[in-house]
């Protein structure tokens, strides 16, 4: 057996998402998000599943919080719905949607658990969606006074923040795959949305600073590692683009102040131009605190000359998949933060998302054997642990996710929890992943 030791330094948490766990779609005020018309709509989501109760946690918040009180982490990431505290959109602030989250906060420092706040996980209310999304620039001036009353709210009790979660799924994936909300296919709309979103996170980071001077923030996005199918360089230069599309295309800009000229010639060549303004790199290069990183899983990448935008084909490395079909690859995950260090420097880092999706149920003895996930977890904290002997400046590690969840356009048969949900009683059972992780965070080590 070798023992994985971490530092005592390092912060342990676990994460979730308001349109994901809360339910309580239609009470205290809320209005619509993109999201409930998306999963409304016919053909979206899987089975037709909608956040309309999701995990109910909007009236079990309590209990979420005694799971995690018992599980004895240092962080809880989750984030706020923007149609629950500013129902127009912009204007006035909903109460009882800020005394949700106000309660919600409280019972965290109460039992000794830090909040770390997502702004934007993806759930833009329909309002400003019918009067263009994230496609119309003036959105990011929406998300800065929303960030505003949100930092107002509570940036005397909260210092940990991110702007936006996973900044390629909420443009790419959602505006040019068609695959998560408003469920669009053009690369126009997308490159428009992927500007606006990092233009977004410049304004709430200036303001942040005379808002909560003594806090931190960053934003989340996320990578998948593309390792070169063989050593020509036709498969090292595909590998190299793929991995664009997610890292440089929105990590240059903030740390660089520049985008990739690469892509924006590609772009360019298939009628999608970077409309910019004086004056935008300069905000979105607003210096940060520290990054989010969301990691789940890499594959080999090889040329394909009609491989799509990128001419790059996915292939697994091997049979290891989880249970929503992603191959398992940890050492990816190592290369990576590796990566992101050496091309960014020494931002600190924290792991915003890593988890995996295994949907086992409850079996008779009221338990559920989640040995795969907990496998799945050693991997990747062992590699983890190897970049941050490497140097890499990792502060934080926060698993994806607390409970199962409504898995956006996957719907809630697919379960990346340490904690099971029954959809239909919402009562939660915790699985041996989580008995692990709380032994794991306790003694900051575990046995592999
Ligand atoms: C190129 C073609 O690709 C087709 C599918 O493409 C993707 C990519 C990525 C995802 C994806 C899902 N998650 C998990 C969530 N992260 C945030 C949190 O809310 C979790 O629920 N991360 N990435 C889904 C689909």
């Amino acid at each position: 057996m070798t023992t994985i030791q971490f530092p005592d330094k390092l912060k342990w948490g676990a994460a979730t998402a308001s349109y994901q766990i809360e339910g309580a779609a239609k009470e205290g005020g809320r209005t619509a998000s993109i999201w409930d018309v998306f999963s409304h709509t016919p053909g979206n989501v899987k089975n037709g599943d909608h956040g309309d109760h999701a995990c109910n946690s909007y009236h079990m918040y309590k209990e979420d919080v005694q799971h995690l009180k018992e599980l004895g982490v240092d962080l809880y990431r989750f984030s706020i719905s923007w149609s629950r505290v500013i129902p127009d959109g912009t204007g006035e602030l909903n109460p009882e949607g800020v005394e949700y989250y106000r309660n919600l906060v409280q019972e965290l420092i109460d039992n000794g658990i830090e909040p770390m706040i997502t702004l934007y996980h993806w759930d833009l209310p329909q309002v400003l969606q019918e009067k263009g999304g994230w496609e119309n620039r003036e959105t990011t001036e929406a998300f800065l006074a929303y960030a505003n009353a949100m930092f107002q709210e509570f940036g005397g009790q909260v210092k940990k923040w991110l702007t936006i979660n996973e900044p390629w799924c909420a443009s790419f994936l959602s505006n040019y795959l068609g695959i998560h909300a408003p469920g669009k296919t053009s690369l126009q709309a997308a490159v428009d949305v992927s500007h606006h979103l990092l233009l977004a996170h410049g304004k709430a980071v200036q303001s942040f600073r005379d808002l909560v001077p003594d806090g931190e923030i960053g934003y989340a996005p996320n990578v998948g590692w593309l390792e070169p199918y063989s050593p020509n360089q036709e498969d090292i230069d595909a590998c190299k683009r793929g991995m664009m599309w997610q890292k440089e295309w929105f990590m240059d800009p903030v740390f660089k102040g520049t985008y990739p000229e690469t892509l924006v010639k590609l772009f360019a060549e298939h009628d999608a131009t970077l409309n910019m303004e004086e004056g935008d790199l300069e905000i979105i290069s607003q210096p940060i605190d520290m990054m989010g990183i969301n990691y789940y899983t890499g594959s080999l990448g090889r040329y394909k000359e009609d491989g799509g935008l990128f001419q790059v084909e996915e292939i697994a490395l091997d049979e290891r998949r989880t249970d929503i079909d992603w191959p398992i690859y940890s050492e990816g995950f190592y290369k990576t933060l590796t990566d992101l260090h050496q091309t960014y420097g020494d931002v600190p880092i924290y792991i915003t998302e890593n988890g995996a999706c295994y949907n086992h149920g409850v079996e008779e003895d009221g338990k559920v054997h989640d040995k795969e996930r907990v496998d799945y977890l050693k991997q990747h904290l062992t590699a983890l642990n190897r970049a941050m002997e490497a140097g890499v400046p990792i502060v934080g590690y926060i698993v994806w996710s607390l409970l199962d969840n409504f898995e956006w356009a996957e719907g809630y048969e697919k379960r990346f929890g340490i904690i099971h949900v029954n959809f239909e009683t919402f009562e939660r059972t915790r699985k041996d992943s989580y008995y692990w992780y709380k032994d794991t965070v306790k003694n900051h080590k575990f046995e592999r």
